[in-house]
Parts: structure tokens; sequence; C-alpha cells
């Protein structure tokens, strides 16, 4: 047999109908798409937990090119959507920028609060329907942990302590990017009883109990010495960026989200090292805006006085 690329249609985990690439082989349809990089595929791993060996699991299939299983349907197309964003505006192909396999795994644990990326290829939990739905419900959580990918194959962030922050703040930060309505984190899949709010808030990270400056960091050692929380820090000065604001008295001057997110991307895979400090952030973007728009362009400037305004000096 051949294996025929096809374009297959499904209903996602928000009851919405979406188009995505699929490849017809021996009678059956598969959630396997060839025309991006080495191909986009999609697993269910039958509970099985994000440590098993079991994983990917097995690749979802249809014998009529509809899919039903509304976690794979936007596991499947959000990656899609992801590969797109980093190929057509950062020129990056798939996350190791040579055209790596993106392999996802949905269903996996029971019931499991949460999403990763694993080394190797990305895993869903289906949530407990009460803290989250299935969480590649949202394209926030697809393109966050596809950014872990990029990261692990560019600055390698130490997931812990500041380095961890920094490692979790640039997924949220290019989560934002790609799903770019808003800056709010996990607002489509999290406590679907709850409307309107959200896992995390990247232009106010303290609506959720993060913080918004340096001096308010988290220095415990829950969650890999805070990265989860420490995060805030680093995406309010992304949001300052991109949107402006005064902050603890600092005035910044906006400079929109796409010249913020080339800022980020050229400091994300020139600048930054695994063991980087939020310090050191600092430094890697005001030298990545320097490269791009000039040392006394007003992106430096608001580069320089975002970070001053959450206390990274
Ligand atoms: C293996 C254990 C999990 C590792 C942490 C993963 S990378 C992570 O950060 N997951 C995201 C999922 C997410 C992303 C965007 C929006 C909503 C939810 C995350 O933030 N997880 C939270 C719940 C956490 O682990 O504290
Ligand atoms: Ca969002
Ligand atoms: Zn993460």
């Amino acid at each position: 047999w051949n294996a025929a690329e096809a374009t297959g249609s499904g209903t996602g985990v928000l009851g919405d109908t979406k188009t995505f690439e699929t490849t017809y082989s021996g009678g059956t349809y598969y959630l396997w798409g060839q025309s991006r990089g080495e191909g986009i595929k999609t697993h269910h791993a039958k509970n099985a937990s994000y440590t098993s060996p079991k994983l990917p699991g097995t690749l979802i299939s249809s014998t009529t090119n509809t899919f039903t299983d509304g976690a794979a349907v936007d596991a499947h197309a959000y990656a899609e959507k992801v590969y797109d964003y980093y190929k057509l505006v950062h020129g990056r192909n798939s996350y190791d920028g040579n055209g790596a396999a993106i392999v996802s795994s949905v269903h996996v644990g029971r019931s499991w609060n949460n999403a990763a990326w694993i080394g190797t290829q990305m895993v869903y939990g289906d949530g407990d329907g009460m803290t989250f739905r299935p969480l590649s419900g949202d394209l926030d959580v697809v393109a966050h942990e596809l950014t872990h990918a990029v990261t692990d194959t560019t600055a390698d962030l130490i997931y812990q302590n500041e380095s961890g922050a920094l490692n979790e703040s640039m997924s949220d930060i290019f989560a934002a990017m790609v799903d770019s309505d808003n800056w709010l984190i996990g607002e489509d899949v999290y406590t679907p009883n709850i409307p309107g709010d959200a896992l995390r808030s990247m232009s106010d990270p303290a609506a959720y109990g993060d913080p918004d400056h340096y001096s308010k960091r988290y220095t415990g050692n829950e969650d890999n010495g805070g990265v989860h929380i420490n995060s805030g820090i680093n995406n309010k000065a992304c949001y300052l960026i991109a949107q402006g604001g005064t902050h603890y008295g600092v005035t910044v001057t906006g400079i929109g989200r796409d010249k913020t997110a080339k800022i980020y991307y050229r400091a994300l895979t020139v600048y930054l090292h695994p063991s980087s400090t939020f310090a050191d952030m600092r430094q890697a973007a005001v030298q990545a805006a320097t490269d791009l728009y000039g040392a006394s362009s007003p992106e430096v400037q608001a580069v320089k006085n975002a970070y001053t305004a959450v206390g990274v000096n």
C-alpha cells in the first residue's frame, strides 16, 4: 500500500469542527500529516502514564476520515498551527530547525490535570473535568509544550529555579504569540465550570498569585523552585514590552507583539544558555533587540524599561 496524503475533519474538545492532514493507507485514515517536516503523528495512549514505555501508543485512525476524539483532533490540528507559526514567523522548520517529526499522545494518565514535553514527544492529560478539560483543547497548551522542545534544542534552560522559570516563561510567551488574541494562558481548558478565568495571566500574573516583580519571587523548593510561579516576572516583562504600561512607577512604551516575539526568539536561540538567570535574560533581550533594531532604538528602550519595571536590572 502507498500512504496517500488526505484531508480529514473532526470535532475539537470545545465542539468546533476543523480540518487537518491525514494519511490513507490500507483502507484506513490515520492522524498522520506528511507535509510538515518529517510529519505530525497523533496517538492514543490508552491512559498510560507520561513515564510509561507504552508511549506513544496507537496512531489514531478512522475508516471514514472523520474523527470524533476531540482531544486527538485538537492535539493534531494545533500541532500543525504551531509548526506553521515557527516556520512562517521565525523560519524554523519544526522544533529542532531540522524538520523533526512532531509526535503527540492524548488520553495520557487517568484524569491527569497536565500536559508536557517528555523530551521526545508531547503528552496530554484528559483533566478531571473540574480543574481541566482535555488539555490539548487549548492552543496555548500545545504551543507551550512544543516551545519546550524548541527550548531544549536551543538554550536548553535547566528546569529549576531561575533558569527553570525562564524555561516556563518562554513556553508561555510563545503560547501567547501563537494564541494571540489575549495574554491569558490556559483559559480554554482551565476550570470548565468557571467562565473567564485562566491558569496564568501574563498581563497581570498577580491575578492568579504569581509574582510580577523580582522582589516578590518565590525562593522555596516547591514546583522545581517555582518554575510556574516565577515565570510571572518574565511574563510581565514580555507583556510590558509588547503592550506598554506603567508598572511600580516605571513606564514602558509598547512595541507590539510581532517585534516582541522576534526579540524573544533571538534571545532564546542565540543568547540564553542552560544556567541563564533573570539578569542574563535582561541582557539577552537587550542584545537581541540591539541586533534587530539598533542600540538607540525605542525597541531597546522598551526592553530596558520593562526589565527595570519588574525589578531585574
Ligand atoms: C511532567 C509534569 C509536567 C511538567 C510541566 C509541563 S511542561 C507544564 O508546564 N505544563 C503546563 C500545561 C499547561 C500549559 C498551558 C496552559 C495550561 C496548562 C502547566 O502549566 N502545568 C501546570 C499545571 C503545572 O505543572 O503546574
Ligand atoms: Ca490564551
Ligand atoms: Zn511547561
